[in-house]
């Protein structure tokens, strides 16, 4: 029954383990970075491809004939046969010394291939330069020699090739090699460095906030959403006012207020008259962030730095190095595994700054069982079973429920608001719901109230070093953040226990838990916008996406302390939009945004919204409706509550552009009331689960049954007893479509739409033709 589901949900679940590679159990003791050096599943998802050498990465500017050359050379020594030059050129191309030569101006084989085929067609093509045409001419009467054509043709190789003009400051640009030195402000100041180091919940979070709530201004930087509220909130509460920033919001602390003293006195019109009038608020002095959009303008008495061993992370390690670097505070207290201790130190070390290390022990016991849990009859209040894709998410949660649990379900494509209330709803000692069914987006920081930890699997999709995805067994650091969320200091659970589902897991996760994690060596690093800029400025022709891989080619960086992020989100959406006319630092900010790229819906919406950037017009309110079909209807299946989310992800993303290009975007206000409409839609929605879950099977059950009928039609027209009218097959096809959940019913419904305009459309013209024929 859930394979089927599992093939409606394919298209649409990110994390979903591609269904053309199996399980390889391989026997080879390999020891990468990051990961356990011992038995393990390695899938490869692609194939790692050559990514060649630096000359791969260009392509010849074409170049422009000179129109002052006409035909001055054939007044001066006579015309010249296409033949004779031919001979000449191909003759040149041939010698070794030629190839000696370029190769000492910068052009390696590659490159003096291309230049060759360019020149040589430009030769062919076009009027010969006088300069040139004299020296053929001199060569074919035997008073020249074939080398001398070279400073004619590297003319040539460097209009084709700017960058063999300009590799110096290209490489100066791209010195990578002290990135301390890239924020002045910071190394002015004498900041004291604390390291709060320790396995997970033992206070090293708790200790750090200490001094940030005492403190006159303080900024806390984490790696969730979820955790940058979880801190909010603690703050606030205890008396501290503090904003709230991710890359989508700003709260503000007097919102907080003003909202949970509505929520007392069941205020609700109050409480959304406030949000709507949106008075001009003043910042707080604390604030509380998602570490990418930390300020490094303002200035602090405390900054925290919470889960700094992120600093190594394939993809987002760079803004942690940012932060660490530039963030300008008295105090910078870091939080996370001690084995990022070494690093920060040898950074301090370029930084001039002295670190003081403090370590924590864990506050609570954490037991490792000795069965797995078999079957999910023996799940227990307090268990939380962590999955690392969607479709075992909601199989697993329906299981739950039908064996009489209350289900809270927390994975990361949830709206902000809808995770809140799961975590809530989980945490709140008088709530009947005792089980939470998640992803590891509860993996970092978070406090639940979990007394046990189930992984319902140790296999996960990472990023390797190359940018690729691969299917592998979770490092032991993320088995330890995850294991780590069970018995929290202060929750119900004063001991915390983990295990797997599956018996043959367990030995695995034993070993995994019992090592430390391996120590983190290098710090991430990525291009900033203005180093694009310069690029972009010797490079004129090239694409942003191209612009990205030369620069990750030539960059030098000190790889005893960094490593260049991967910049595959960035060029996937640099050539994406690669044919919208933009200016360059809007063309660089539209592809940091933090898009899935595996959501076709995010992605042909976020296209939609550059061009229409790119034409001038500001994306309203309207517009934003019309791309996502507003207002939504509640789900009433999976696929629509996965569509549901792909929308949020949009008007996430319209937030996320409205702060950087605020006239572009302008109904920030508006399109905060649509989020906060569609998290309670979605909300709803997480809360009925299994209905949605049962509707879903329900429709794949009819979609096979009509597939079936489908099938009987066919045979029955063959035999030539049934007759069908032609839009009733179109019918079909269409519910199959929305069965197999190829398009939800939304998609179809505008398809309609769409199709019923262009046939208008058509008939139009059509009758115009007609008209004008006759
Ligand atoms: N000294 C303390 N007094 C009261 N509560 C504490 C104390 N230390 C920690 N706690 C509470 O224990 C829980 C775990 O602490 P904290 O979140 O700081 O752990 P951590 O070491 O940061 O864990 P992680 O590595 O998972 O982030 C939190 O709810 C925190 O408020
Ligand atoms: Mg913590």
């Amino acid at each position: 029954m859930y394979k089927g589901l599992s093939r409606i949900l394919s298209c649409y679940c990110s994390e979903k383990i591609p269904q053309y590679v199996s399980p390889v159990f391989t026997s080879v003791l390999t020891k990468r970075k990051g990961h356990l050096g011992y038995l393990g599943y390695v899938f490869k998802r692609t194939k790692k491809h050559d990514k060649g050498g630096l000359s791969t990465l260009f392509t010849p500017v074409p170049v422009k004939p000179n129109p002052d050359d006409i035909n001055v050379g054939e007044e001066f020594t006579g015309r010249l046969k296409k033949q004779d030059l031919l001979k000449i050129l191909n003759k040149f191309y041939q010698k070794p010394e030629i190839r000696s030569l370029a190769s000492e101006n910068g052009l390696d084989d590659q490159l003096l291939h291309q230049a060759f085929l360019s020149f040589r067609r430009h030769c062919l093509e076009h009027d010969l330069p006088p300069d040139i045409h004299i020296i053929i001419s001199d060569i074919l009467h035997g008073a020249g020699h074939v080398d001398d054509l070279f400073p004619y043709f590297l003319r040539h190789a460097r209009l084709a090739f700017p960058h063999l003009d300009c590799l110096d400051d290209l490489k100066k640009i791209s010195d990578l090699r002290t990135p301390a030195n890239w924020y002045p402000q910071a190394r002015h100041l004498n900041r004291k460095i604390v390291f709060h180091a320790g396995p997970t919940n033992s206070g090293k979070t708790y200790h750090a906030l200490e001094r940030f709530l005492t403190a006159k201004s303080g900024v806390y930087c984490g790696p969730l959403k979820l955790l940058a509220t979880e801190i909010y909130h603690k703050s606030n509460s205890k008396g501290t006012p503090c904003d709230l920033i991710t890359g989508e919001e700003r709260r503000h602390a007097t919102q907080y207020q003003t909202l949970t003293e509505n929520i007392e006195t069941d205020n609700s019109t109050e409480t959304e008259n406030y949000l709507l009038s949106e008075p001009e608020l003043t910042p707080s002095s604390h604030v509380a962030c998602t570490v990418e959009m930390t300020s490094l303008n303002d200035t602090y008495e405390v900054a925290i730095i919470d889960e700094i061993q992120m600093i190594g992370d394939r993809g987002r390690g760079w803004a942690w190095t940012r932060a660490v670097l530039g963030l300008q505070a008295d105090e910078i207290h870091l939080c996370g595994e001690a084995g990022a201790i070494n690093l920060i130190e040898e950074i301090c070390y370029t930084t001039g700054e002295e670190i003081e290390v403090r370590t924590y022990k864990r506050l609570t016991e954490l037991k490792v069982e000795d069965s797995a849990l078999g079957s999910l009859d023996n799940v227990r209040p307090g268990d939380c079973i962590v999955c690392f894709n969607k479709n075992d998410i909601y199989s697993v949660s329906r299981a739950i429920e039908q064996r009489g649990h209350e289900v809270a379900v927390i994975y990361g494509s949830l709206p902000p608001g809808t995770k809140l209330a799961q975590a809530n709803k989980f945490n709140d000692p008088d709530s009947s719901c005792k089980v939470m069914v998640a992803t590891d987006a509860i993996g970092l920081g978070i406090n639940l109230s979990i007394r046990r930890i189930i992984f319902y699997s140790l296999i996960k999709p990472v990023v390797n070093e190359d940018g690729d995805k691969e299917m592998d067994i979770i490092s032991i650091s993320q088995a330890l953040q995850i294991a780590g969320r069970a018995g929290r200091y202060g929750s119900a659970w004063e001991t915390g226990y983990v295990t797997t589902y599956r018996p043959e897991d367990l030995a695995t996760l034993k070993t995994l838990l019992s090592k430390p994690p391996d120590p983190v060596t290098q710090a991430g690093l990525h291009p900033t916008a203005e180093q694009m800029e310069l690029y972009a400025y010797h490079l004129p022709h090239a694409s942003l996406s191209s612009l990205m891989d030369i620069f990750v080619h030539l960059c030098t960086v000190d790889d005893s302390l960094y490593f260049m992020c991967n910049t595959e989100a960035f060029k996937f959406l640099a050539e994406m939009i690669q044919h919208v006319p933009l200016p360059l630092r809007a063309r660089y900010v539209f592809c940091c945004a933090p898009i899935n790229n595996k959501l076709p819906f995010v992605c042909a919406t976020f296209l939609k919204m550059v061009r229409q950037y790119s034409r001038n017009e500001p994306i309203t309110k309207n517009w934003l409706s019309n791309a996502v079909d507003w207002p939504v209807p509640s789900p009433k299946t999976i696929m629509d509550l996965v569509h549901l989310e792909a929308v949020f992800d949009v008007l996430e993303l319209y937030l996320w552009l409205s702060y950087r290009f605020p006239d572009m975007f302008p109904d920030v206000k508006l399109v905060r009331d649509m989020e906060a409409e569609l998290d309670s839609i979605i909300q709803q929605g997480i809360f009925q689960i299994t209905r949605l879950l049962r509707n879903s099977e329900q429709i794949l059950k009819d979609g096979q049954s009509s597939e079936e009928s489908y099938g009987r039609g066919k045979k029955s027209m063959r035999m030539g007893h049934l007759q069908t009218k032609g839009d009733e097959s179109k019918g079909k096809l269409s519910e199959m479509l929305v069965a197999k959940g190829l398009i939800t019913p939304q998609m179809l419904k505008k398809l309609q739409q769409e199709l019923s305009t262009d046939n208008t459309e058509r008939g139009r013209k059509k009758t115009n033709t007609r008209n004008r024929r006759k």
